[in-house]
C-alpha cells in the first residue's frame, strides 16, 4: 500500500517553478531518501505534501487521503520534523514533550514512558528552557517529540544536522527500528551516507524536478570502473553509456550501469594496464547525475 502519493506536483513563485511535475510514491513501511542539492525544491516538495503550501498543479495523497482536503486527518497520523527548529523559549524540554505526548492520545502512562526513553535515548537535559539549548540539543528535542506521537508517517528535513556521532548513531538505530515497527519514514537529506545507510529507495531532485528515483542496492546502482593505462580507450567508455567522473592523463575513474557483455570488451583494450570493479558510493552516483550528466549521455 502507497502511504504516500505524489502526483505531477508544481508550484511557481513569481512564475518560475520552484517543482515542475513532481511525481513519487512511497510504500507502507519504507523509508524513502530526498536528495538534492541547495534550491532544487525539495522543502517545496514536503511543504506541499504537508499542506503548508498549495500546489499550482498536481495533488498529494498521504494514507490514499487529499492533502488539502483532510489535513487535519492526515496530521493526526504524521509527524513533520523540520531543518529549521523554532520553539517557544520559556518552555522546558520537559512541558514540550509532554504537550506533544498529550495532543497524541496517550495513555498517561504512555506518555511518561515515551518521555523518559527518549530523554535517556537523546541524553537530554529535559530542565532546561529552550532559550538555553544549543543547535544539537534543540534537534534531539524535536526528533524526540516527532518520535514520541508514535506516527504512522515521520517526514524528515535534514534530521541529523547539528547532531554529534554518537547521537546520530542512535537516532539512526532508532529509526531502523521504528521502520521494523511499521512506520514510513520520508527522509530529506543533505548527507548521501546517511540516505545510502538508511533508504531503501531514494528520489533525487534537480531544479525542480525529479531525475530519477532508485532502490538503494548495489545491483541498480551500478558500478565504479577505474582504469589505469597509457592509452584509455575513453570514446569506447562513453560508446557504452560510461560516465567519467575523474580523468588525469593514465587513470579514470567511470561509472557505469550497463552490462557487463559490453564492458569486458572495453576492458580488454591494450590501452589498459589494470581496472578495478568497485561498488559506487551514493556519492558517485550524485555527482554522476548531477555534474556530469552531460558527459554521460555523449
Ligand atoms: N517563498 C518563496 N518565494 C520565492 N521563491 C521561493 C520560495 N520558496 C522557495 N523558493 C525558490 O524555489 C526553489 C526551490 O526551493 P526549496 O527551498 O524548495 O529548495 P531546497 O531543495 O529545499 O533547498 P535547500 O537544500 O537549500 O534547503 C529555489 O529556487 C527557491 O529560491
Amino acid at each position: 500500500m502507497d502511504v504516500i502519493e505524489v502526483h505531477e506536483i508544481s508550484k511557481y513563485y513569481h512564475h518560475q517553478p520552484a517543482i515542475k511535475n513532481v511525481s513519487f510514491h512511497v510504500e507502507k513501511g519504507e523509508v524513502f531518501g530526498f536528495i538534492g542539492p541547495n534550491g532544487a525544491g525539495k522543502s517545496t516538495t514536503i511543504k506541499t505534501m504537508i499542506d503548508f503550501i498549495k500546489p499550482d498543479e498536481g495533488n498529494v495523497q498521504i494514507f490514499g487521503l487529499d492533502s488539502q482536503r483532510n489535513a487535519k486527518a492526515i496530521r493526526e497520523k504524521t509527524s513533520y520534523v523540520s531543518s529549521d527548529v523554532r520553539f517557544y523559549p520559556n518552555l522546558t524540554s520537559l512541558d514540550l514533550m509532554r504537550v506533544v505526548a498529550k495532543s497524541a492520545h496517550l495513555t498517561k502512562q504512555e506518555q511518561n514512558q515515551k518521555i523518559t526513553y527518549y530523554i535517556e535515548l537523546f541524553a537530554m537535559d529535559a530542565t532546561k528552557k529552550m532559550h538555553q539549548l544549543s543547535l544539537g540539543n534543540k534537534k534531539k528535542l524535536a526528533l524526540a517529540c516527532g518520535l514520541l506521537t508514535q506516527p504512522q508517517l515521520l517526514i524528515l528535513d535534514e534530521p541529523t544536522n547539528g547532531l554529534d556521532p554518537l547521537m546520530q548513531h542512535r537516532f539512526y538505530e532508532e529509526l531502523t527500528r521504528q521502520k521494523q515497527q511499521g512506520m514510513t519514514i520520508f527522509l530529506s537529506s543533505h548527507d548521501l551516507t546517511e540516505v545510502q545507510r538508511q533508504a531503501d529507495r531514494a528520489a533525487f531532485i534537480k531544479e525542480g524536478k525529479i531525475v530519477t528515483i532508485e532502490h538503494m542496492n548495489q545491483e541498480t546502482v551500478g558500478q565504479i570502473i577505474s582504469v589505469t593505462g597509457p592509452s584509455l580507450p575513453m570514446a569506447a567508455f562513453k560508446r557504452i553509456g560510461a560516465t567519467v567522473l575523474k580523468q588525469e592523463k593514465q587513470t579514470a575513474r567511470l561509472w557505469y550501469g550497463g552490462t557487463r557483455q559490453l564492458l569486458f570488451p572495453v576492458l580488454e583494450d591494450e590501452g589498459i594496464d589494470h581496472f578495478m570493479i568497485t561498488d559506487p558510493e551514493l556519492e558517485d552516483r550524485f555527482l554522476t547525475l548531477y555534474e556530469h550528466k552531460e558527459e554521460g549521455k555523449s
